[in-house]
């Protein structure tokens, strides 16, 4: 089962490899004919009423593939209004070819003669809302034909979310969709199938340029709606929290405090104005800091918790108490995961182990990363958290879904680049399901790490990755 959006994340991921939308439509086309083939026999006549967008775009490539029967398209509106490239390439391949094909810019002129077999292209998965003229009209007559109707994707009309229709919408007896079945169709008094349009698996596997689709940032945006980020961290290490905490700023954050020892408060202004510091006495996490720590963590959207902070036993005691009475959404990193094993907590955790951190929690070991998916799965689903296993693939797992990232290069196996990727994921984590923030957290510092190396080679250090990941994140759509 996929959804509207999930596709349109898959579908870009597949353009990043190689495989763009106009591939994918021919094979979606082809589809359709093959479902027509499979109604009707050769001769029939079908009649094809198609919308502006790549639904009709469908329709389109399909008309091609049916020379033995007797089709006629019906464009709703005026061609100068379809709405993508690739939509109108194959508009116009119809008309250069001089196949039947005529656009209707009025419903009262939409006539949908005597058909065998209607299809129906008008929307697919980019409706929004009721149906509007003329598309409302030819619905209601095509309800009204005393024919089967063949829907391309989904039914015109139905949300291919919720499969509810907000107005009219068409009455489909066959529905032909692509990729993977649409949340709705089930529940419909239709015959569904599923066609394979030449999507590689590896579009859902691998984190692309499509999962950035998820970002988005309106322009009414408030301050705050992109989160604020608790860092808590530092003790034996005053860099870590510094650059987490800058790491949150750059991947979204609208704030970032870090709260850690006052032995490290006073150096961490040193490291950029841009940080907010929250203090506790000493010069280490210790239990009697947690009370404080809860009730700054509450304020915040997400905890990122680790970075730098040791493995005093008194550290890890706090940090044990901490995640025991937390219920709030937290990035665990370093020497905090060993802990995360046998807490007890409603919090809802997304751990950042590298493989070394992994195997003292208990996980498993595997060199290849196919093997290494299914046991990260596996282990995610004991620990009940999320999993983000650092390497050269990344590994991503609910416990459930798997993904893999696999941007990033051998320079940024330098210390910090992992306190960078706790940092943007903790921001991400704010505004994201969990499973999406780790994965667009591992591919967004693996693809500042690759700018970085492509501008001046290995050698990076950590602060260089900060200044790459807007781009990273936004540069490339
Ligand atoms: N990998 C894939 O997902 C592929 C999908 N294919 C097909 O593409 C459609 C989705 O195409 P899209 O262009 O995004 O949207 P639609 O064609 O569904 O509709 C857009 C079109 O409709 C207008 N519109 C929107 N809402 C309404 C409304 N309520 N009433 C009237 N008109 C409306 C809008 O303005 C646009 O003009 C998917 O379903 C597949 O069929 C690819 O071909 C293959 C890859
Ligand atoms: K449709």
């Amino acid at each position: 089962m996929i959804t509207s959006d999930r596709m349109a994340v898959v579908d870009r991921n597949a353009a990043a490899l190689g495989v763009p939308q106009k591939q994918l439509m021919e094979s979606s086309g082809h589809a359709v004919a093959r479902e027509v083939r499979s109604l009707v026999d050769p001769g029939a006549n079908v009649t094809v009423v198609a919308g502006r967008g790549n639904n009709g775009g469908d329709a389109f490539v399909a008309v091609r593939f049916l020379d033995d029967y007797d089709v006629s398209v019906r464009l709703l509106g005026r061609p100068e209004s379809i709405s993508t490239d690739i939509a109108r390439e194959n508009w116009d391949a119809l008309g250069s070819a001089e196949y039947d094909a005529e656009s209707v810019g009025d419903s009262r002129d939409f006539d949908l003669g005597d058909p065998d077999l209607v299809v129906d292209a008008m929307l697919g998965t980019g409706v929004t809302g009721a149906l509007r003229e003329p598309e409302a009209t030819a619905a209601r007559a095509i309800n009204d034909a005393d024919c089967p109707v063949l829907a391309v994707d989904v039914p015109s009309g139905f949300d291919a979310d919720t499969g509810e229709a907000a107005g009219v919408a068409v009455d489909a007896d066959h529905v032909v969709t692509f990729h993977d079945a649409k949340p709705g169709l089930g529940d419909l008094d239709a015959r569904v199938t599923v066609a394979d349009i030449g999507i590689p698996e590896a579009a859902e596997t691998f984190v692309g340029p499509g999962d950035l689709l998820r970002l988005r940032r309106d322009s009414t945006s408030h301050k705050g709606d992109h989160g604020e980020v608790l860092v808590v961290g530092g003790g034996p290490y005053t860099g870590a929290p510094a650059l987490a905490a800058q790491a949150a700023l750059r991947g979204g954050a609208d704030l970032a405090r870090v709260a850690c020892p006052q032995s490290v408060a006073r150096e961490l202004q040193g490291y950029s104005e841009n940080l907010i510091v929250r203090p506790f006495a000493g010069d280490h996490l210790a239990p009697d800091a947690v009370e404080h720590l809860l009730e700054l963590a509450r304020e915040h959207d997400t905890v990122v918790l680790g970075p730098g902070l040791g493995a005093a036993d008194d550290s890890l005691d706090a940090v044990r108490a901490f995640l025991t009475d937390y219920e709030g959404r937290a990035v665990v990193d370093a020497d905090a995961l060993s802990v995360v094993p046998e807490v007890e907590t409603d919090a809802d955790l997304l751990c950042t182990p590298h493989q070394g951190e992994l195997r003292k929690m208990g996980g498993p070991e595997a060199s290849d990363w196919r093997e290494r998916a299914d046991l990260v799965r596996e282990f995610a689903r004991e620990l009940g958290h999320v999993l983000l296993v650092k390497g050269a693939y990344d590994v991503i797992s609910d416990g459930d879904r798997v993904r893999v990232g696999r941007t990033g290069n051998p320079g940024m196996t330098v210390g910090g680049t992992g306190d960078v990727l706790a940092g943007v994921t903790g921001a991400l984590a704010a505004t994201q399901p969990s499973l999406d923030a780790a994965a667009i957290g591992a591919y967004v510092n693996g693809r500042a790490g690759d700018l970085v190396a492509e501008e001046s080679g290995y050698g990076m250090v950590a602060t260089d990755l900060l200044d790459r990941v807007p781009e990273a994140m936004w540069g490339e759509r």
